[in-house]
């Protein structure tokens, strides 16, 4: 089965699916294949450069993430043409990596942690969606706290995703991660039993 796990940033998407590659995922990171999609001489990155200009590169030809991150968590039409330009590259990554986790091992749960599965239309790639849920004031905390930024910024960065109690009603299963880890472990233990039971396609 091809498991969605999504949610808003910092509401424990990477945590949750850390706890799912412990019990033998296979995982499949947006953010990760994001990167790679622009190293330097990719089609990513010239397009990138050639949208964005220099200013949102190091000298060695990598992306300054923070600078290009400066830009589109300020501007929507700017955060629109970078999505336009590097989600398809990011989505045909993505189903060649599950279609390689298919033919290595069949029966393998394939987990793809995907921040913008629902905003991008992007249900069709799973079977199930898994929503990593905290409410938004603590959502607020945590991206400040891992951040190191302020409450502005920190909002600006909330805003430009869909709000995480909207997303609520796409889920199929809910995680809520506002308590312990042990609290969110004993939740990933309870859908990897259903997992592993349900090993062919199905949903949950
Ligand atoms: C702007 C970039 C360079 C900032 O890099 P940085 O290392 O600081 O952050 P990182 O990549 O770890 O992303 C952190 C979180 O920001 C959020 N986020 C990233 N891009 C976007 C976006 N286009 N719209 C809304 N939220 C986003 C996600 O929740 C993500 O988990 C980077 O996020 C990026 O390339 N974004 C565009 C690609 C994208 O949409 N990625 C999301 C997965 S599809
Ligand atoms: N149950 C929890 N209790 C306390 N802190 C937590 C808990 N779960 C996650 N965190 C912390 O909250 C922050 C966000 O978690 P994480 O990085 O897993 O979120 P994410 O959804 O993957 O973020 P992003 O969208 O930016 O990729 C991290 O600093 C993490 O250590």
């Amino acid at each position: 089965m091809t498991l969605g796990l999504t949610g808003g940033i910092a509401t424990g998407k990477s945590t949750v699916s850390n706890m799912l590659r412990v019990r033998g995922a296979a995982i499949v990171d947006a953010d990760r294949v994001a990167r790679e999609v622009v190293e330097p001489g990719t089609e990513g990155s010239r397009e990138v450069r050639k949208r964005f200009g220099d200013g949102v590169f190091h000298v060695d030809g990598k992306l300054d993430r923070k600078a290009l991150r400066e830009v589109i968590f300020r501007d929507p039409d700017a955060r629109e043409d970078l999505n336009r330009i590097l989600h398809p590259l990011i989505v045909r990554r993505m189903e060649e990596e599950v279609r390689r986790a298919r033919k290595t091992d069949a029966e393998r749960p394939v987990v793809l942690d995907v921040p913008l599965l629902i905003e991008e239309n992007l249900l069709w790639m799973v079977d199930t969606v898994v929503l990593v849920y905290i409410p938004e004031p603590l959502q607020l905390k945590r991206l400040m706290e891992r951040e190191g930024i302020t409450t502005e910024e920190a909002r600006r960065m909330i805003r430009a995703q869909m709000p995480i109690d909207e997303k609520k009603k796409f889920a199929d299963v809910l995680i809520d991660n506002s308590g312990t880890l042990t609290e969110t472990e004993r939740q990933v233990d309870a859908l990897w039993q259903t997992m592993v039971s349900k090993n062919g396609s199905g949903r949950l």
